[in-house]
């Protein structure tokens, strides 16, 4: 449902942040995008949206080749693309219905929204997100009143009013606990399964990753390094996404080991036999 061919992004300071990204998602699938930090992650997520525009090739959900949008078109197609955020984006002085009743700002003209008379139908529906996603009891509460993992709810709330086809998720747990944390991938995930929706989660937990995404797509200076189950992210595999690193030592054995620093980054014995295949080799390509 959404492909991405040949994209490249080039900031207009010359950084080049993304470099022929090819990516098929297809109805339903959870992807988690991994990779250290200025991979190029955020540009990917925000070029689908075209809150970054994307300097070369094609990226196509359904039948609309969203590149070439702008004006009205534009704003139809980001409809169709659930934004949630890190830092939750909630207006603080506002409840909590009001935060996902704005999801509707697309939709309902400005005067209403600016008026807060919202249709009846979309209050019904903000209702049972509320309670779908663990809130019923909150509606009335102002947003600055809340927790991380409840604010991240609205959020999530907040996206789905919109009933979108593909969720775009920009580092969901950032602030939040590891319980927490947990239980927002979870509530994602189940939410995803329970309507079809697709969606490109950026993280940097791995092992939340791992555990709650169907695929994994790591990052590396902009271009796809690994594409693949989680089950075969393998210490290899995230030595080449974020460099050397004795992913399997605990923190006791590793003090025993023989540990040497190469450049700004650590590398202990046992991995320095490790050699980096291509990377071409490494990535295992296309959808699943
Ligand atoms: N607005 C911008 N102008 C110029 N360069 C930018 C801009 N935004 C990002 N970049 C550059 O593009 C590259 C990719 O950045 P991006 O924020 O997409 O990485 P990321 O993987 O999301 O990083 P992080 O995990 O730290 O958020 C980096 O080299 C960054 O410096």
């Amino acid at each position: 449902m959404l492909t991405l061919t040949g994209v490249g992004k080039r900031y207009p300071t010359g950084d080049r942040a993304l470099t022929d990204i090819e990516l098929s998602l297809p109805k339903g699938q959870v992807m988690a995008l991994i990779g250290p930090s200025g991979a190029g992650k955020s540009t990917l997520i925000r070029c689908v949206n075209r809150l970054v525009e994307p300097t070369q090739g094609s990226i196509r959900l359904e039948d609309a080749e969203l590149t070439t949008l702008s004006g009205n078109r534009l704003r139809q197609a980001r409809r169709s693309m659930g934004m949630i955020f890190q830092e939750y984006a909630l207006v603080d002085r506002l409840t909590v219905m009001e935060n996902v009743l704005s999801g509707q700002l697309g939709y309902v003209g400005f005067w209403r929204s600016f008026l807060r008379r919202y249709p009846q139908e979309a209050v019904a529906e903000a209702f049972r997100l509320l309670e779908r996603v663990g809130l019923p009891h909150a509606i009335d509460k102002r947003a600055d009143a809340l927790s991380g993992g409840q604010r991240q709810r609205v959020g999530i709330a907040r996206a789905l009013l919109q009933s979108p086809k593909l969720l775009l998720v920009d580092e969901p747990t950032a602030s939040l606990d590891p319980k927490t944390s947990r239980q927002i991938m979870r509530l994602i995930r189940e939410l995803c399964a329970e309507r079809e929706l697709a969606a490109i989660i950026n993280i940097h937990d791995v092992a939340l990753a791992k555990q709650f995404a169907d695929r994994i797509v790591g990052l590396r200076a902009g271009e796809i390094v690994f594409d693949g189950k989680p089950c075969e992210l393998t210490s290899e595999i995230l030595t080449t996404i974020y460099g050397e690193e004795d992913w399997d030592t605990s923190p006791e054995s590793a003090e025993s080991d023989d540990v040497q620093t190469v450049g700004d980054t650590f590398t202990s014995q046992p991995y320095a036999a490790h050699t980096q295949r291509p990377l071409a080799s490494v990535a295992s390509g296309g959808a699943l």
